[in-house]
């Protein structure tokens, strides 16, 4: 579970749409979550998608939890989602602070949807839709833009 190295900005797989995860069983994925976690958590974040960390699947962790940049992000269990997608989404969008692990110093006012309706799989292979809002919705959003070689100060306004 080492943590791992984070690819930073102008790092090309960055900018490449990842692909999508066949086998969620097969031991490669299931430590690239192990390490995934880790980096996260060593690294204080609330979130991480696989393509950070050199490895170009459509896979990230979702682990909000209160710290010194985001004071009243809501406690969550680091979640594992595997193949996300949003179904659907309201129309209201909201401007909030991001950053992103990948660009170090900067952070932007990002509009993000305020309430989405997700699917994932988890690392269990269980399919699952959910409904998310506020800062877990502007999580998910902003991880599941990495899988598709999007970053923060393409939408920062
Ligand atoms: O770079 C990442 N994830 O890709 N990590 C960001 C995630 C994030 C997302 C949305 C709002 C604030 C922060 C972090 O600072 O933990
Ligand atoms: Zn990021």
């Amino acid at each position: 579970d080492a943590p791992l190295e984070i690819a930073q900005l102008g790092n090309d797989i960055l900018r490449r749409k990842a692909q999508s995860v066949e086998r969620i069983d097969d031991p490669k994925i299931q430590s690239a979550i192990d390490n995934l976690i880790a980096t996260a958590r060593l690294k204080n974040g609330v979130g991480i998608a696989a393509p950070q960390v050199s490895r170009s699947y459509r896979l990230f962790i979702v682990a909000s939890r209160p710290n010194e940049r985001y004071p009243d992000a809501p406690e969550m269990e680091p979640t594992a989602m595997l193949n996300p997608g949003i179904l659907s989404h309201g129309e209201e969008r909201v401007k909030g602070w991001e950053g992103c692990l990948s660009v170090p110093g900067f952070r932007g006012l990002v509009p993000r949807y305020e309430r989405i309706e997700v699917e994932y799989w988890d690392r269990q292979g269980r399919h699952n839709v959910r409904e998310l809002s506020g800062f877990i919705a502007r999580i998910f959003q902003h991880e599941l833009d990495h899988l598709n070689g999007i970053l923060f100060i393409d939408r920062a306004e």
